[in-house]
């Protein structure tokens, strides 16, 4: 059962995206917003039903204002609802000691080497139950929402052993169920090295392919597969081997490259036909050459490198170079522990080169693209999901020069309004 109708009219801009379900957009496309001046949507039975100057709309349906809730969006604008291609959305605990250390010297794969990092949060996750991730998801998420995001992509990772993982996936097929965000959940066995298999990480790839992505397939417990391929961690022929596994299975692969030393990362992600390839703050021009060539979405994260003091990927050249580019939160308790994404729309326009109008691709859209889910949301158009934000502001360019702010005014999850004011008004 779906409330009753919303008419939202009068919206400074609404920046629909409309024609850009069928594969990400790259260059110039990117800038192009596909804006309507004095804009209105009509939504009904969760899905986005009319779009079009507010005077039309209106005429549409005059004979059913009546029974529709109507928001007056003067002087704001309205955006599809953010999208997070890459979050480590269930996990336990949290590190900020790990913080304090880097902020006296210490390196993020220091602290991972030496049983931190990774490590500390996949023992706090073991030992977690499976009710107790799903609480601490659930408070994440209403995190998310509040800073207008609609979808999150969810990747297990903090187990290391089957159990974990499967805890973990099924505290976010859990979480999905309980919000109003849709999680959209990802396989990452292979997030470090665990330490039971320190002396030989091939037997562990091993056995995450042999044991767990069976297990995982049959459950149907994700879409998608990814892995960790840094210097230290598993070796681009390991994660080759991992992700061409999975891809029999069913799992789209998805990969972390070059985060912390060029690693030929983005090369891979081109070569297994990765739907994404993420992080790239080390990625070489051939890598981008080869990703933009084969359409593999760059998925930056402009809070990992903000968070870990670290030079931004290079994202202005990534899109010359023709690489559609998403952007994500990353959400993890060890590199970037934020649910803003408006935050790395900032971050992504001051370090890495983007326009506003990027970032706004970037973040609704591309994103959708980088999940699969670009023909029911990342645009305002007829058909799609009634996934939407209206922001506090008068026009897109005031959403990034007014930076490290929440302009959430409403969001619209399902056709149902869940933030109003910018405050949590939903049921779960
Ligand atoms: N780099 C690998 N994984 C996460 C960090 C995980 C953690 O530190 O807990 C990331 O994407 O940044
Ligand atoms: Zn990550």
């Amino acid at each position: 059962m779906y409330p009753k109708p919303i008419f939202i009219k009068h919206a400074n801009q609404v920046i629909t995206l409309k024609g850009s379900s069928q594969q990400p957009l790259a260059r110039e496309k990117m800038s192009d917003l596909h804006i309507i001046e004095d804009g209105a949507v009509w939504v009904e039975d969760g899905l986005i039903k009319a779009t079009g100057k507010t005077a039309d709309l209106a005429a549409q349906y005059q004979s059913r204002l009546e029974e529709a809730e109507i928001i007056d969006a003067s002087g704001k604008i309205l955006l599809p609802g953010l999208v997070d291609p890459h979050t480590h959305l269930v996990y336990a605990g949290s590190r900020e000691e790990e913080f304090n250390m880097r902020l006296n010297g210490a390196t993020y794969m220091d602290i991972m080497n030496n049983g931190g990092g990774i490590h500390a949060t996949t023992s706090m996750t073991r030992k977690a139950s499976e009710e107790e991730l799903v609480q601490e998801s659930l408070i994440r998420l209403d995190c998310f929402l509040k800073h207008g995001v609609t979808t999150v992509e969810a990747k297990s990772g903090y187990g290391l052993d089957w159990d974990t993982e499967h805890k973990q996936l099924l505290a976010a097929k859990k979480a999905d169920k309980l919000h109003p965000i849709d999680v959209v959940p990802t396989f990452m066995g292979a997030h470090a090295v665990p330490a039971e298999y320190k002396e030989n990480p091939d037997a562990f790839i091993d056995l995450v392919i042999e044991e767990m992505l069976p297990k995982v397939a049959e459950e149907k417990l994700a879409e998608f597969n990814d892995i960790f391929c840094e210097r230290g961690v598993f070796t681009p022929e390991q994660s080759r081997k991992l992700l061409e596994a999975g891809k029999k299975f069913g799992l789209t692969p998805k990969i972390h490259a070059d985060e912390i030393e060029p690693y030929e990362g983005a090369e891979l992600a081109a070569e297994v036909g990765a739907i994404s390839a993420d992080h790239l703050l080390r990625a070489s021009d051939n890598g981008m050459e080869m990703m933009a060539e084969k359409g593999v979405i760059g998925v930056l994260l402009p809070g990992t490198a903000f968070f870990l003091m670290a030079e931004a990927a290079r994202g202005r050249r990534m899109i010359d170079k023709g690489v559609p580019v998403a952007l994500s939160t990353d959400c993890n308790p060890g590199s970037s522990p934020t649910c803003s994404m408006p935050f790395m729309m900032n971050l992504a326009c001051m370090h890495m080169g983007l326009t506003p109008a990027e970032a706004i691709t970037a973040a609704t859209i591309n994103a959708a693209h980088a999940i699969n889910r670009a023909k029911e949301i990342g645009s305002i158009e007829q058909g799609k999901k009634a996934d939407l934000l209206l922001l506090n502001v008068p026009n897109y360019m005031q959403m990034q020069y007014h930076y490290g702010m929440n302009h959430t005014d409403t969001v619209i999850k399902n056709g149902e309004i869940v933030v109003k004011g910018g405050s949590l008004c939903c049921q779960r």
